[in-house]
């Protein structure tokens, strides 16, 4: 019989709104341990904003939200390094407190930078490096640290698509070898088919989950023809996502001409 795996974060009829803004809606979702669980949804629905209440930074107005793990690694849209670092101390000063010897510090982040391409650039500092490399700097960071979970927001959104096949590839391996926890925020589907194990696809605002999506090894191919299948069918359903948005805003416009 499978393992049942222990849930790390569960959403139980989570809404949230800013001001008169209903950004959320009845959101209801979990993530097992070991798992890689990616969030798509049309720009501007409220995947940030989820990903916040994971971590503690924002309220719900209703419902419950149950977080069953200590420590958490947060990748931000935006790249927060510090400027008058290199690369490498930047990794390094995040690992100060748990690991107190310097020459395997250094090894730790040596490790990471390596699986992230970066090695050349570990003495450069953040203000040398492009907006990607800025990106995979706090990746390789997040994973150094070793949170029991890790939430993503779109990391590669900066890097072209052969870079990130090859950075997706040396995720994959490194998440599986380590058994790790990620919430992953995309509206890229090739990145979620590439690495998730579940996807939740989500309705335009107010968010809710539209779909859930199992995907299996063999399909987290892109020379799989399912892989090619898999990517139509979740284009369609966020196209549909976008009418009615279209449709909701003209609505809201011709109110407002009135
Ligand atoms: N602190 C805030 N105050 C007011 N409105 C906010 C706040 N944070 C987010 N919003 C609004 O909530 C909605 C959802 O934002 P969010 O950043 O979660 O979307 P997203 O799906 O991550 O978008 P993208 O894919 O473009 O990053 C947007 O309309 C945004 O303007």
């Amino acid at each position: 019989m499978k393992e049942k795996r222990k849930t790390l974060v569960k959403f139980s009829g989570v809404h949230k709104r800013f001001g008169s803004l209903q950004v959320i809606k009845d959101l209801n979702f979990k993530v097992p341990e070991g798992e890689v669980v990616s969030f798509i949804g049309l720009s501007g629905c409220g995947k940030s904003t989820t990903l916040r209440i994971i971590a503690g930074l924002e309220e719900v107005n209703k419902g419950t939200v149950e977080r069953k793990f200590d420590n958490l690694g947060f990748i931000f849209q935006e790249p927060r390094l510090l400027p008058w670092k290199t690369v490498l101390d930047n990794i390094c000063f995040v690992l100060k407190d748990r690991i107190p010897n310097k020459v395997e510090r250094q090894e730790i982040a040596l490790h990471y930078l390596n699986l992230m391409e970066l090695t050349q650039f570990k003495d450069y500092y953040p203000a040398q490096l492009s907006g990607g490399m800025k990106s995979r700097v706090s990746v390789a960071r997040a994973l150094a640290i070793d949170p029991d979970i890790i939430l993503m927001d779109e990391p590669f959104s900066d890097i072209d698509f052969p870079l990130r096949l090859v950075l997706i590839d040396s995720l994959k391996d490194i998440l599986e070898k380590e058994s790790k926890t990620v919430i992953y925020v995309t509206h890229d589907i090739r990145d979620a088919l590439l690495l998730s194990d579940r996807i939740y696809v989500l309705t335009a605002r107010p968010m809710q989950l539209k779909e859930e999506l199992f995907i299996s090894e063999e399909v987290r191919d892109i020379n799989n023809p399912k892989f090619s299948e898999l990517e139509r069918y979740v284009i369609n359903l966020l196209k549909e996502e976008l009418e009615i948005k279209r449709l909701d805003e003209m609505r809201v416009e011709s109110i407002v001409i009135k």
